[in-house]
């Protein structure tokens, strides 16, 4: 079991911490913790701010996801998708939002705007060399297989 630490920022107290919405859910679900309800228009975006900060175990990231609820219903989506937030970052979480649909779409406080789900990072050590192992595919790529 990860041990994350959540932390309110001062001012946000009504608005809910990153919660999942069932028991088996992926994601925790984020809230916009704007002051007053911002407005997305068609092919607008913003950086939504969601009133918590974090730390996470080093081996952790947590990545920012859309809700497809919003994308189906609303074209709102991550732009960055899926964001990245680093174990080692301790500023505000932000979810970096955009409209693709055709009308404007309104952010009220609290409301459920993305979701974020933690996942393991391998330790890696990088070597550079001048020849790489061999594979069937080699430089097979972008559709070579065929459709
Ligand atoms: O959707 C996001 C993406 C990033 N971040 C924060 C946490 C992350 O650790 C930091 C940096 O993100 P990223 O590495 O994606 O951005 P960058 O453009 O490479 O910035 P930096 O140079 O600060 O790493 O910004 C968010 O709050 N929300
Ligand atoms: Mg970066």
């Amino acid at each position: 079991m990860y041990q994350v630490l959540f932390k309110r920022l001062q001012g946000n107290e009504d608005v809910k911490l990153p919660i999942k919405m069932s028991e088996l859910a992926a994601g925790f679900d984020l809230h916009a913790a704007v002051s007053e309800p911002v407005s997305l228009s068609p092919g607008e975006r913003k950086l939504i701010p969601t009133g918590f900060s974090m730390a996470m175990p080093a081996d952790l990231e947590a990545q920012i996801r859309p809700r497809s609820g919003l994308a189906f219903k609303h074209g709102i989506t991550c732009l960055n998708s899926p964001g990245t937030i680093d174990a080692d970052y301790r500023g505000e979480v932000k979810v970096l939002l955009i409209n693709l649909g055709q009308d404007t779409f309104i952010i009220e406080r609290g409301e459920r705007i993305a979701q974020m789900v933690f996942q393991v990072v391998p330790a890696i050590e990088i070597s550079e060399v001048d020849d790489l192992p061999d594979t069937v595919r080699g430089a097979g790529g972008f559709g070579h297989t065929g459709v």
